[in-house]
């Protein structure tokens, strides 16, 4: 039986002042569509995890972010159809420019308790306790 690819996804709850989470709003036509993510994306070959983020961050939001600000807080680990997704999650606290949205996604700054209301896609839910209990403490 052959087993389905395994994909490298990373992903950053940021966090700002006030303990809101972003979320961008995944585009039309794409796998997902629709719903509510976390940042990030797909690991390219010869790249670190952090690179990814880092650069995705760069290109989607804008904004500049030191490796050292990126914490690592959980993963997701979840078989869609067609491939198995792994995705590191780290959270974010610090950076440098404005959040704006450079490919067309909506974003919404969200309580960590109303993640909830905004459809995610399924790999991401079991996440959302996680950042309930970051913010709470
Ligand atoms: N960035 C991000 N991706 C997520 C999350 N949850 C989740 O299941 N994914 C999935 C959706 C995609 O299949 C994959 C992310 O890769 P991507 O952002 O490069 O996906 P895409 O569909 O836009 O890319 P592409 O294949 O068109 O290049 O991981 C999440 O919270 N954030």
């Amino acid at each position: 039986m052959s087993s389905p690819k395994l994909t490298l996804v990373v992903a950053v709850a940021l966090i700002d002042a006030d303990n809101h989470i972003l979320l961008a709003q995944r585009p039309e036509g794409k796998q997902l569509a629709g719903l509510w993510e976390f940042p990030g994306g797909k690991v390219e070959p010869g790249e670190r995890p952090e690179e990814t983020l880092i650069r995705e961050l760069r290109e989607e939001l804008g904004i500049t972010v030191k490796e050292p600000c990126l914490a690592p807080l959980t993963f997701a680990s979840h078989a869609y159809e067609s491939f198995h997704l792994l995705m590191p999650l780290y959270v974010c606290r610090r950076w440098d420019g404005f959040v704006q949205s450079l490919e067309g996604q909506a974003l919404k700054w969200v309580k960590p308790q109303d993640l909830r209301s905004y459809p995610m896609p399924p790999a991401d839910e079991p996440l959302i306790p996680f950042l309930v209990d970051l913010v709470a403490i």
